[in-house]
């Protein structure tokens, strides 16, 4: 492969060191040495940006725990391996013991006959030497080497008895020690460099550290043009190492400068191949882009384990502690093992992903964060109906799993409940003092105030597609909760495994301040969930295993998006933190609603919006603007219709037939057109709900009482 010099266009500042440097070996001339690949900071030129003060792994408990731990594996894992080998050891350095043996008396003959004084002496021959100089060496070379001698013939008589009468006095236990111990010195004295005596403890093929060249390997490997010529090439505009590759947690972390032209999204969309070449699982290979700098920048982590082999991580709040909504809660860890948080109130959240991804697990995690706030009000619906969220009934304000004609109509009664409770709340907040509340919006002081009920309200809906599909009312109230709701303490976490426009209307998908996804299938999934353009920027969750399980991609809660490996939580497990929250309720007496035994009545009024149209029309008009009929809505059924625009009206009707018309009105002669019904569509509208035979399975329920708002009856859902 050819060798790029790390070059940094973007810092001519201090000259970059040169790309062949002069090394004077021991005892000879100076020679071109080659250019380092890669130098040791990583880059030749300067680096642009002071490097952190401390260690990452200096950075929190759980790096330092990483990094400790790992050392202490990699210590053991070296000790043990050579520990076992040591007789083998010992057999090589016997092997090696007759070299050492030689290389010992040559030693000692040239040390016992002061051969150095020899060549001095032999240097003084050449023409103009002082003889006396020579005279007086010659002298001091007899007296020294006749000295050494018969140092010599002492240290050996000595030695000889020393031997002799170990051999009569040892054991021969101890004889056999005194030969091992002899041999391994002489062995060690005829080492070779080029034939270790100790094996490699490592299998640097199995799992290879994460080097610089290994790195230009893999990247070289990806396909890219641009990427590939650069690394041929070299030079200014080859692949740069702006801090050097290190250990980073339960992993290595590398930060690239990709070549001009090629962006850390190109790299990312082929992160299987990148994997291949780095010779990891692909759920060890982690590349992700640093918006902070530029596009090209590369922040490749590799983790020693596969992530979704690796043990789940644990929620810290699963055996003790309490949230506030208003607060960031952990609810998993980024792939370095440092844990996320996510800050749920002022927030819509989208969640989606494949099925059996993980997005149930999660959406069941973040309300039991939630259920640990005992001032947080749970509306919790699961509309696939299975048995995922039975676990939260206890705590739950509003509860019902499935699907089934009547959870939909206790579900949309509960909607419009919240909905009006909405514009209650932005009154209540209206009516503040400023200093109260600066900012128009419900904090923790106020929220805590139960008098003023604006206490967090979290509504939680699994497979929202369920109860989108067909039903522009719910997916009006939604949205419209969605975008205003936040602000006054309404919550909404939805999540859907049927990513589309129908599942992620663009006004519910467009309003998310939050949004996660695991797993998806392609482009337009991971764009509706994760927002426009982001997989173009890189985040793509497209490529994920079907293996990484509960690992997805959280926007929304910093700068950027990050990966992350939620929590795992399983129902067995969800049960004990229920208990706790049921009795942090309890004890601060606010077991609500369901929880309590108090859901509302069932409704026997079965008048629908079409009713309430009819008896709210005005008797003289024949065609009239939905944004009158909104107005005397609202004013007939504020509990219903409370903050209803003309648009939603408009919708929640669509379905039984009602179409719009252009209808002319004029003020101070002036013609002025808005759309509107007539009187004529709607009454053709209610001959043939009423030639339909009542379905008396389908009795709608009466609307929820829960978030304090005026309720009145239950309008059927339209569409029946
Ligand atoms: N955080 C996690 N860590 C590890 N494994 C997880 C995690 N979350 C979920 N899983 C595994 O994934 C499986 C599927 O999870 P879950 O039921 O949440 O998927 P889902 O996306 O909701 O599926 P569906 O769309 O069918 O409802 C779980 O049984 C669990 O074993």
């Amino acid at each position: 492969m050819a060798e790029p010099a790390m070059g940094d266009p973007a810092a001519p500042a201090e000259p970059a060191p040169p790309l062949v440097q002069l090394v004077e070996p021991q005892g000879g001339p100076a020679v071109a040495a080659k250019p380092p690949l890669v130098d040791s900071r990583g880059g030749a030129g300067p680096p642009t940006e002071p490097l952190p003060v401390l260690p990452s792994w200096l950075h929190s408990r759980t790096a330092f725990r990483d990094a400790a731990a790992w050392n202490a594996r990699r210590s053991a894992h070296v000790a043990a391996f050579h520990a076992l080998r040591l007789p083998l050891y010992w057999l090589r350095l016997t092997a090696r013991s007759p070299l050492g043996l030689a290389r010992l008396t040559r030693g000692w003959f040239s040390w016992a006959l002061d051969a150095d004084g020899r060549t001095v002496r032999a240097q003084m021959t050449a023409p103009g030497a002082d003889p006396a100089v020579f005279l007086r060496l010659s002298e001091q070379h007899r007296r020294t080497a006749s000295g050494r001698a018969g140092l010599s013939a002492v240290v050996l008589v000595l030695a000889g008895l020393i031997v002799w009468s170990g051999t009569q006095a040892a054991t021969p236990g101890g004889l056999l020690a005194g030969t091992v111990g002899l041999l391994s010195l002489l062995g060690l004295l005829g080492r070779s460099p080029d034939r270790p005596v100790t094996s490699r403890a490592v299998d640097s093929e199995a799992v290879p550290r994460l080097t610089a060249d290994l790195i230009l390997t893999a990247l070289g490997s990806l396909g890219i043009g641009e990427l590939n010529k650069a690394i041929t090439r070299g030079g200014e505009s080859a692949v740069r190492f702006p801090s050097p590759v290190v250990r980073d947690g339960p992993g290595f972390r590398a930060d690239l400068d990709l070549p001009p032209g090629v962006t850390a999204g190109d790299v990312i969309e082929r992160r299987d191949r990148l994997a291949s070449g780095l010779r990891r699982p692909l759920s060890s290979v982690w590349p992700s882009t640093d918006h902070d700098t530029h596009a090209g920048r590369l922040i490749l982590w590799v983790g020693d384990k596969p992530m979704s082999k690796a043990k789940p991580v644990p929620w810290p709040l699963s055996k003790a502690g309490r949230v506030d909504l208003f607060a960031p809660v952990t609810f998993g860890a980024d792939p370095r093992g440092r844990p996320v948080t996510v800050t749920l109130v002022f927030a819509l959240m989208v969640i989606g992903a494949l099925p059996r991804m993980g997005k149930t697990f999660l959406l069941r995690l973040l309300t039991l964060a939630a259920a640990l706030d005992p001032t947080a009000e749970l509306h919790v619906y699961d509309l696939k109906g299975g048995a995922d969220f039975l676990a939260i009934e206890p705590v739950a304000h509003r509860f019902r799993v499935g699907d089934d004609p009547d959870d939909l109509s206790y579900f949309k009664a509960d909607l419009r409940a919240i909905h009006a409770d909405m514009g209650r709340r932005y009154k209540q907040l209206r009516s503040l003092p400023r200093e109260v509340c600066p900012e128009g919006k419900v904090t923790r002081a106020l929220s805590d105030r139960r008098e003023l009920g604006l206490w967090p309200v979290v509504l939680v809906i699994d497979e929202c597609q369920l109860a989108f599909d067909d039903d522009p009312e719910t997916v009006a109230l939604v949205t419209d909760l969605g975008k205003r709701g936040p602000a006054a303490g309404i919550i909404v976490l939805l999540a859907t495994q049927r990513v589309d426009a129908k599942s992620l209307p663009t006004g519910i998908s467009s309003n998310a301040v939050l949004r996660f996804c695991l797993k998806v299938a392609g482009q337009v999934e991971n764009d509706m969930v994760l927002g426009t353009s982001m997989y173009k920027a890189g985040v793509r969750t497209t490529t994920f295993a079907r293996t990484d399980r509960g690992v997805g991609f959280l926007a929304g809660e910093g700068d950027e998006p990050v990966i992350v490996r939620v929590a795992y939580l399983d129902a067995p497990a969800a049960e004990p933190v229920v208990a706790r929250a049921r009795a942090a309720r309890l004890t601060a007496g606010l077991l609500t609603g369901h929880a309590a035994g108090l859901d509302p009545e069932p409704d026997t009024d079965t008048s629908s919006v079409l009713d309430h149209l009819a008896a709210a029309w005005p008797l003289e008009e024949d065609k009239v603007w939905w944004d009158d009929l909104a107005d005397r809505l609202s004013a007939a059924h504020p509990g219903l219709y409370g903050a209803w625009t003309g648009e939603q009206v408009s919708a929640a009707v669509r379905p039984h037939g009602l179409r719009s018309i252009q209808v002319k009105r004029v003020f101070d002669g002036r013609p002025v057109n808005r759309r509107g019904p007539s009187r004529a569509t709607l009454a053709g509208a209610l001959g043939d709900r009423d030639d339909v035979p009542p379905d008396t399975s389908e009795a709608p329920a009466t609307a929820a009482t829960g978030s304090g708002a005026a309720t009145e009856s239950t309008a059927s859902p339209p569409g029946k």
